[in-house]
């Protein structure tokens, strides 16, 4: 067993702590409130430089923000469940961003790791069958849940920069750890991007475990990302007696109806996959008023950017033609966004050539057939190769006990190893001095 591999193993303990605190206490986008202050913790024990909350997060960049009330609830919620006050004011206000940077001091380029901390809206299933609660780390907040890896995300990242610090005297250059909230409904990654914490990176690493990938099979260029638009919709109509005087009011809730139903009725493009879902329906006010509110909660999805503003595009004609219809007011709300992902070539031809090495790795493939679903972290990409930098999506395999945004999930918790050996080894074996 190599030193590195060593040090990688001899940190499985810890990692497997972080992962399991970082379950039990579950924070979705932007409420990233106690994670956020223990990972700035480990980090700066660990001698980090750290860029934290609105250094690194732009406020008006910040998509599908929960509400005020709702911030300072959770913010209050994470300080009671034991959030490091000495760091919880960089993140007030759900600024729950953190970029650690390790200069050496020597020549060589800028090397960007990403990992991704939220939890989803979900409610985690609370029965001995599902592992997490049999082991006592199920999420103790209700309607939130780790439920597509990003506990062990986050873990990994705290694992990365532990080992390079290890090995800090075999680096050169400047190393990055991008630490981001709110990757569901693709959120955070826009704020990162406006606030400049993509600026200047020449090699730009991200990563997701499981997706349906077997333990020991790693993914070094994920190019099957949809890009993806989430938007709510408003609509505002006039509520009335629906018993005496019905022909006063303008129907909120069928306008919704009728919405849902078209959007998903929009054609296919030639060109390749899109998708549509309307995810939320809340209308009306009490079974005798004709009702005067309704809210949908919809994304479209395309595997081109052209194919997915296509599918905008039509959905926005079609909600105001409907909203016409009814004589009600639509008002259209962006909540996410993310493009499909283009990993640069040269770099996924290095990272292939370094997962060779990694032990427990069985077999390296370069992409996945068939749309991915989609991830913010194509923003960041995006930012680095506009850049003149290189930009990779990796994808760590693991067995699954249920798919991802299921309340059954968990995770084979070994893939946090092979994922930490193979960023460190990026790092350790980057031929810098050839200028790759
Ligand atoms: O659109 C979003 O809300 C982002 C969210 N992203 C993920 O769940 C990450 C993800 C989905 N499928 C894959 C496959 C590989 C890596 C990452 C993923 C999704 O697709 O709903």
């Amino acid at each position: 067993m190599s030193q590195l591999e060593w040090a990688v193993h001899e940190l499985a303990p810890r990692m497997q702590h972080w992962r399991r605190d970082f379950h039990h206490f579950a924070e979705s986008g932007w409420l990233e409130f106690r994670t956020a202050t223990h990972v700035a913790e480990v980090l700066h024990q660990l001698g980090y430089q750290l860029a934290l909350g609105r250094d690194v997060v732009d406020d008006a960049a910040r998509m599908g923000l929960p509400s005020a009330e709702v911030l300072v609830r959770e913010e209050q919620r994470a300080l009671e469940q034991g959030a490091l006050k000495q760091w919880l004011p960089h993140f007030s206000g759900g600024f729950t961003g953190i970029v650690a940077t390790l200069e050496t001091g020597r020549p060589g380029p800028v090397l960007a790791f990403r990992v991704d901390m939220d939890a989803l809206d979900l409610g985690e299933m609370l029965q001995p069958v599902h592992r997490p609660f049999a082991e006592g780390f199920a999420s103790c907040n209700a309607g939130m849940m780790h439920a597509c890896g990003h506990d062990g995300h986050t873990a990994i990242g705290l694992g990365l920069a532990t080992v390079l610090q290890q090995f800090a005297d075999q680096l050169n250059g400047t190393i990055k750890l991008i630490f981001q909230p709110a990757e569901e409904g693709t959120r955070g990654a826009r704020a990162m991007v406006a606030a400049g914490a993509l600026d200047n990176i020449d090699y730009f690493t991200a990563i997701h475990i499981g997706t349906g990938i077997p333990l020991g099979t790693v993914v070094c260029g994920s190019d099957n990302f949809m890009a993806t638009t989430k938007f709510d919709v408003e609509f505002t109509g006039v509520a009335a007696h629906a018993g005496g005087k019905p022909e006063e009011g303008r129907n909120a809730l069928l306008a919704a109806a009728q919405t849902a139903l078209a959007l998903h009725s929009i054609a296919p493009h030639s060109a390749g996959a899109s998708r549509v879902n309307v995810g939320v329906l809340q209308a009306g006010s009490g079974r005798n008023v004709v009702p005067a509110q309704a809210l949908l909660k919809v994304e479209t999805r395309g595997e081109t950017n052209v194919i997915n503003d296509y599918v905008f595009e039509r959905s926005q004609e079609i909600i105001q033609g409907i909203a016409t219809m009814y004589g009600i007011k639509a008002e259209v709300r962006l909540m996410g966004a993310a493009t499909n992902s283009v990993p640069s070539p040269e770099w996924v031809e290095f990272i292939h050539q370094q997962v060779l090495e990694v032990n427990g790795v069985s077999e390296v493939v370069d992409t996945v057939k068939g749309a991915a679903g989609s991830e913010d972290a194509t923003l960041m990409m995006a930012r680095v190769q506009e850049q003149g930098g290189k930009a990779s999506y990796m994808v760590f395999g693991t067995e699954l006990s249920a798919g991802h945004h299921n309340e059954k999930f968990d995770f084979d918790e070994k893939v946090m190893e092979i994922a930490v050996a193979t960023m460190a080894r990026l790092a350790l074996n980057f031929p810098w001095q050839r200028g790759v």
